[in-house]
């Protein structure tokens, strides 16, 4: 599994501490990152990190059009939300694309420890979902239980009706990853999810 590792300046010391916990999960996959993260995490852990362009400068983009192309199977950003971004559309562009794709997104240490901790359950979906597969696209609901409104907008009716990402790839295939260890306990006790986010002076970006 190749999963894309983003934090802010803001963030980074939370992205440090929060890849320590995960260390070991980690290291079982491809990583890639843009630049000022990459190289950060590579210095302090050795990880074996894929670096594309510091986010400013287009990373953002580059890892936006990995999803495109199928070639990130999961997003970790930990995205600064007291801080000032010059490449905010860019990143709003990333985030677009990791949800139309259907990539799993997480955007804070609590997400991103339970999306680690379920590589190893979620590619074996159990129950009724483990017929039709466990993902789905949002937008395309089959189902009409959920509608209040008499009917669907035109504009809703007459979408493709196929997820991008789901038409091309099993949701399996992301989760290919089945024989994981469990993560390592979080440690800390700042609630229960001890990430234990110090709040941090806000960033250029
Ligand atoms: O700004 C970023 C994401 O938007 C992160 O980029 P760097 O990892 O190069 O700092």
């Amino acid at each position: 599994m190749r999963i894309a590792l983003i934090a802010h300046d803001g963030m980074k010391t939370t992205m440090v501490d929060w890849v320590g916990r995960q260390y070991g999960e980690l290291a079982r996959h491809e990583l890639v990152a843009t630049e000022s993260t990459g190289a950060l995490l590579a210095e302090r852990f050795g990880l074996a990190v894929e670096q594309v362009a510091s986010g400013p400068l287009g990373g953002d983009q580059q890892i936006g059009a990995m999803i495109v192309d199928h070639r990130v199977d999961l997003m970790i950003f930990f995205w600064d939300p007291m801080g000032l971004h010059p490449h905010s559309p860019d990143v709003q562009a990333l985030m677009r694309l990791a949800v139309l794709q259907d990539v799993p997104m997480a955007l804070n240490p609590a997400s991103a420890d339970h999306v680690l901790r379920s590589l190893s359950t979620a590619g074996r979906p159990q129950g009724p979902e483990a017929v039709g597969g466990h993902r789905r696209t949002p937008s395309v609901r089959t189902d009409t239980a959920h509608r209040r409104t008499p009917a669907a907008s035109p504009a809703t009716a007459s979408r493709p009706s196929a997820a991008p990402a789901a038409a091309r790839r099993s949701p399996a295939s992301r989760w290919t990853d089945t024989s994981a260890s469990p993560s390592v306990p979080r440690r800390g006790a700042r609630g229960v999810h001890g990430s234990g986010r110090t709040p941090t002076v806000p960033s250029e970006r």
